[in-house]
């Protein structure tokens, strides 16, 4: 939906001369500084797909701003070029931006101005009178952005009878008016104190869950980035350090500097099912020949084997006993050996909600996805090292 090729950002220099400099040698940060210019942004590429939660994640001055800016191009890019659904935005006419900057793309910032004398109402449906829709169209258009934002009711209050949280919602209902393709969210939460913030951010999944927006939402906190985004890019002077899920960041970050990010973060709740599962040792189809299963399950040793029904969904655990009782009365298929007690959780459940759930049975936890197919197991050793893992390095950090 969005991709951005090598975008570059020279401040304070001339386009041209920022393009020279740029070429001068290969320490262009040294050159740029040297010329009297900064390099707010160096060659950072990513794209965005539809439906997405992209995070931009990095500290402050690290180029996160200017990178959303060239998106729609409040900030000019010195190089590079940012495409839309296939259209360079670079070569947009005047009217064509405009269209993109008021209809497809809605912004949400850490400080955005409510107007006091008017409500909440009016407030939200701000953004549409510039675009000329008719006033019942816009309050009902708000009325409905507020109902997504869990405030429905609340659209006759004015904004001073608002808590932080509510008037930063109402910031999100504004965006939504105008049902805009992607949104771009700049520190939205950051502002808010931490239980607010929290709530913020389950209404903003809540939202995602439901609308399945494109979202850029760029935050300088770690926590916030890997509760929220799909993936995550790590930006650090101006450039991109890494680019991952937050389960491959925790795992493996690129550098020293990733590491010391990531050793602040709660791994028990970022690790996902996914993330410490491993294949199963046996699985089965329904209608198949239960000796054969069992020589499997002996060979594996393996306490029981999965067993998926035809459209891929576990159908149960066929225990050894089972199995051996079927195949002495000549039973040709698995319907009647499915007793073995199991769980089975969803693949990106973290860690935390799930490791008392191991254990419990004679089989690992099974992991399955959207389609509830059997996508892998967890054994209890598995849980046990990753909590281990977490701690040692929450204790190296302290
Ligand atoms: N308009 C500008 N003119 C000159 N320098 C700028 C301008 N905007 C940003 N910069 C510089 O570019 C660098 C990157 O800034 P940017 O605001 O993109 O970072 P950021 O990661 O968004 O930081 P923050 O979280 O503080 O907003 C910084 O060194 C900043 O001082």
């Amino acid at each position: 939906m969005i991709e951005a090729r090598h975008l570059t950002k020279v401040f304070d220099l001339s386009p041209a001369r920022a393009r020279r400099t740029l070429d001068a040698g290969p320490d262009r940060a040294r050159a740029v500084r040297e010329a009297g210019g900064v390099l707010a942004v160096d060659d950072v590429s990513f794209s965005v797909e539809r439906g997405e939660l992209f995070v931009i994640m990095g500290l402050s001055g690290s180029g996160k701003s200017t990178v959303i800016r060239m998106i729609n191009r409040l900030v000019v890019p010195t190089t590079g070029s940012v495409l839309y659904d296939g259209t360079d935005v670079g070569g947009m006419t005047p009217r064509q931006l405009r269209g993109l900057r008021n209809e497809r793309v809605g912004m949400v910032f850490q400080h955005f101005a409510l107007f006091p004398h008017r409500t909440v109402r009016e407030n939200a449906a701000y953004g549409l009178k510039a675009r000329g829709v008719p006033r019942r169209e816009r309050l009902r258009r708000a009325d409905r952005a507020l109902e997504q934002v869990g405030l429905g009711q609340r659209g006759g209050a004015y904004p001073d009878e608002f808590s932080g949280g509510m008037q930063q919602r109402v910031g999100l209902a504004r965006a939504l008016t105008t049902d805009p393709d992607v949104l771009i969210m700049d520190e939205p939460f950051s502002a808010l104190d931490p239980l607010t913030r929290r709530s913020m951010q389950e209404q903003l999944l809540e939202l995602q869950r439901d609308f399945r927006k494109t979202i850029i939402f760029v935050t300088h906190d770690l926590n916030e980035a890997m509760r929220l985004g799909d993936r995550i890019m790590v930006m650090r002077d101006g450039r991109t350090i890494q680019l991952g899920t937050g389960p491959e960041i925790i795992a493996r970050p690129a550098d020293g500097y990733v590491h010391d990010f990531v050793s602040d973060v709660d791994r028990t709740r970022v690790l996902t099912a996914a993330a410490v599962m491993r294949p199963p040792w046996v699985t089965a189809a329904l209608g198949e020949d239960p000796a054969a299963v069992l020589a499997r399950l002996e060979r594996s040793r393996a306490r029981g084997a999965y067993v998926t029904a035809p459209d891929g969904g576990i159908a149960g655990v066929a225990t050894p006993e089972a199995l051996s009782a079927a195949a002495a009365e000549r039973r040709a298929d698995l319907e009647h050996c499915l007793g073995g007690d199991y769980t089975a959780v969803p693949d990106d459940t973290p860690l935390v909600e799930f490791c008392h759930l191991t254990g419990g049975h004679a089989v690992p936890l099974a992991v399955v996805d959207r389609d509830k197919r059997l996508v892998g197991v967890v054994p209890r050793a598995r849980v046990l090292d990753a909590i281990a893992s977490a701690a040692e390095d929450r204790s190296e950090h302290a």
